[in-house]
């Protein structure tokens, strides 16, 4: 019997699946609403997100978001992406190029009726996690009517932990080291559905830093998708376009400025300004101080720097408050740093190429390139971090004389209108007297400023362009002294090639003095004699006794290992042979041809032994039995008669069978013949392994010394950073305006202020900024 409630019941649940099947109907007629605006859309005149065909959804978190009117790129590409076609986006920098790829990206899973079930949808890679913080950022800002599942997955964080979530995701962010990981880990995660793939900061992503990588994601995805590929220095390569299985033709090149008189933004102001490499921190340190009240991105070419610049600098108190990032930085660090740098009016941010490409801190009034960049694509993208959307900006590039005329000429070519400036006498502060006290007092600061110096000095060498970056004439001991060391550290570089090219460049660059053999990078020459020990070698065991200090004694361990290696000295280093304080005899020059192992032994008469301690297995395994018998005669083959006594094998040989063979004589010179023979042979199996194995482990040790060299230049991974900020928000300016710190061409001299003006301090490091700069005053 069904009673009222019953009845009630059942109205209910039929009205709710009605309701339900009234939804989908009206969904359905939606999309297909959609679908017909998609294919009716005319793209002229368009200018504002609400013309657009797009979801109530996307629209809705457009409007939220507060994005009404289209820029340039938005205009052109987003009408042909949401027609479903791969796209090469290229614009200025702070065109808005990420909503170009987000908004068709959530359409497309709309209009697929993208689910959880349905997995993966959608996959963003961009070069560097920042940035991919950043996208992500700006995807759940404009995808939060959506009900998509959206992830960051860029490294940094538990594996694990990201694996459990990976595979629910229907959009991820990524970088590509990290997404490879998961593919080739992760069971559960499917990827064949994959609609749509975008590349940001594409040119970059498709180099040689992340071929391998990117080359073996691709095999994961499934080949009927969209791409969109987008950067302000758009690739248009055939080959990197073929790798993503793209075809020139089908893909549609879509760039918004092309026909523009400049490649970079019009409110961006561009100077360069010659200084010598000794005198550029000088022409830095003069530059802040008369730029107090500005938010500053400085690049330098390589995290040694950057942590020496903020270091020293932090001691000697420009008067703004000052950060610093690199890729060797730990995630956390990364993020707060980046985070308080944007939140930041007026501060300092000592960055690598790290923060080249895509970040969008808000007004940011100068970026100055304090080392060159490696291509105009490069300096492209720096200067692109100020003047973003309609902000307006001004770059300063530090050029050497050498530098000047290459550099120069490639950024014409590139349409980068530059104006040279001239620094301003009064301006000028030499802070060189500052930095050799404090390399004196402090050995960590020594210790940076001698990895800055190689590292500078390395990435001068490496660079591609040779017109530009003239190795042969860096004025090394001067560059040294102005980081405050007493003499140049000598560099080891990796190939006989390249030695050669260094050897001829600066001899006297790199055979340094008696101070510099205390670099801790010192491995230049295999070592004849024990390295001087300076005053500093002993200041630094004595006095730095912290992590440092111990990363510092483990180099020179290093360092006297690569050395005796250099030496031919491959053992182990239990007995191995070293000379001291004198030569070999005159065997020395044949000895140059013959193996390692038979050179020391022949040696050994002649030399001392070496007294290193050793440990108790390596002790243990050179006098085992297998480690002893390199010691013992050849063996012979003995037969036993009767009574056990052993003959040799020919004794028991028929004699007439023995004639048969021939004359004994004969017989025997034949017997040596042939075994010398096949002694040679095996002798010449056992050189030629020898060599390969020397050949591999020479090639695995360059190949350890050219990665760490990369990470120093595009940065790989993570150390722990010292981070910190200091001083001020103190302007000394007439009326509010700020200090000419160079001659600008053609303008006149402005009066010279008295008033201290101070602004409202916001957080913790300006309150603390500001308390000392005061008392500076
Ligand atoms: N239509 C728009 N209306 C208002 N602001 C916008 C619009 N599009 C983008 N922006 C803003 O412009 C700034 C730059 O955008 P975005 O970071 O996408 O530039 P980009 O072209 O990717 O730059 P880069 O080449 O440096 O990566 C951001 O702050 C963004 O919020």
């Amino acid at each position: 019997m069904s009673g009222p409630r019953s009845r009630n019941k059942k109205q209910r649940a039929t009205k709710s699946v009605n309701e339900k099947q009234l939804k989908r109907e009206r969904d359905v007629k939606e999309l297909q609403e959609l679908e017909r605006r998609i294919s009716d859309f005319d793209p002229k005149e368009v200018t504002a997100f609400s013309e657009l065909p797009i979801s109530k959804f996307t629209s809705i978190g457009l409007k939220q978001s507060h994005f009404t009117t289209m820029t340039e790129i938005q205009k052109a590409s987003i009408p042909v992406t949401l027609k479903g076609k791969d796209v090469l986006g290229a614009a200025k920098t702070g065109s808005g190029k990420t909503l170009a790829f987000l908004i068709p990206l959530l359409e497309t899973l709309y209009r697929n009726q993208w689910t959880q079930h349905d997995g993966l949808g959608a996959l963003v890679i961009s070069p560097t996690r920042e940035l991919a913080i950043q996208i992500f950022d700006v995807l759940r800002k404009i995808g939060r009517a959506h009900s998509f599942s959206a992830g960051l997955v860029i490294g940094g964080k538990d594996v694990q932990v990201e694996r459990d979530r990976i595979s629910r995701l229907n959009i991820l962010v990524c970088t590509p080291g990290r997404i490879l990981q998961h593919m080739d880990q992760a069971a559960g995660f499917e990827m064949g559905n994959l609609k749509m793939l975008v590349l940001d900061e594409a040119d970059r992503i498709l180099d040689m830093g992340f071929r391998k990588t990117i080359d073996a994601i691709i095999q994961h995805l499934p080949k009927h998708r969209q791409t969109l590929l987008f950067s302000a220095t758009q690739t248009r390569s055939v080959g990197d376009l073929a790798r993503l299985s793209l075809s020139p033709n089908a893909a549609e090149y879509i760039s918004a400025h092309e026909n523009a008189s400049s490649s970079t933004p019009t409110n961006l102001q561009q100077y360069y300004v010659i200084t010598s490499l000794p005198d550029k921190l000088d022409t830095l340190f003069g530059f802040l101080k008369t730029h107090l009240k500005a938010k500053i991105l400085v690049f330098a070419s390589s995290s040694k720097q950057v942590r020496f610049m903020f270091e020293t600098f932090k001691t000697l108190h420009p008067g703004i408050p000052l950060m610093h990032l690199h890729g060797r930085q730990k995630q956390t660090a990364r993020i707060d740093v980046t985070d308080r740098f944007a939140e930041s009016r007026y501060a300092c941010l000592f960055c690598t190429d790290i923060a080249a490409r895509g970040l969008d801190f808000p007004s940011v009034d100068w970026v100055v390139q304090l080392d060159a960049p490696e291509d105009a694509e490069t300096y492209i993208h720096r200067v692109g971090r100020t003047a973003r959307f309609d902000c307006s900006g001004r770059a300063l590039l530090l050029l050497t004389p050498s530098e000047q005329e290459g550099m120069q000429a490639k950024l014409e070519a590139k349409k980068v209108p530059i104006e040279k400036i001239t620094i301003k006498e009064s301006k000028k502060r030499s802070i060189r007297a500052d930095l050799q006290a404090l390399c004196f007092r402090n050995p960590e600061i020594k210790y940076l400023a001698q990895k800055a110096f190689i590292s500078y000095c390395k990435s001068i060498f490496i660079q591609k362009d040779k017109a530009i970056f003239k190795f042969a004439e860096l004025p090394a001991e001067e560059f040294a002294e102005s980081l405050g060391l007493p003499g140049a550290p000598r560099i080891k570089f990796l190939s006989s090639q390249r030695s050669k090219e260094i050897k001829n460049a600066s001899q006297q660059a790199l055979s340094g003095d008696s101070e510099s053999e205390d670099a801790s990078e010192d491995q230049g020459k295999p070592q004849t004699k024990d390295p001087v020990r300076t005053k500093y070698d002993r200041m630094f065991e004595r006095q730095n006794q912290n992590v440092l200090s111990q990363h510092y004694m483990n180099l020179i361990k290093d360092d006297n290992a690569t050395a005796r290696k250099a030496d031919g000295d491959e053992d182990d280093g239990f007995m191995s042979v070293k000379r001291r304080d004198h030569e070999l005899s005159d065997s020395s020059a044949s000895e140059a041809e013959t193996e390692p192992r038979e050179r020391n032994r022949r040696s050994v008469t002649t030399v001392e032994i070496d007294n290193d301690p050793v440990s108790n297995r390596q002790a243990k395994a050179a006098l085992s039995k297998k480690a002893m018998l390199k010691y013992k005669p050849n063996p012979t083959k003995l037969v036993f008669d009767d009574e056990g006594k052993p003959h040799a094998i020919y004794e028991f040989e028929d004699e007439d069978d023995f004639k048969k063979h021939g004359k004994a004589e004969e017989q025997k010179t034949e017997f040596i013949n042939r075994e010398e023979q096949r002694m040679r042979e095996v002798d010449m199996v056992d050189k030629a392994i020898a060599k390969e194995k020397r050949k591999e482990k020479k090639w695995k040790h360059r190949e350890r010394e050219r990665l760490a060299e990369k990470e120093d230049m595009s940065e790989g991974y993570d150390e722990e950073g010292m981070e910190g900020s200091e001083i001020d928000e103190v302007q000394i300016g007439g009326g509010g305006k700020r200090k000419k710190w160079f001659d600008e061409p053609g303008k006149a001299k402005r009066a010279k202020a008295d008033v201290v003006e101070i602004d409202q301090p916001k957080t913790l490091d300006d309150l603390e900024a500001l308390s000392l700069s005061l008392l500076n005053h």
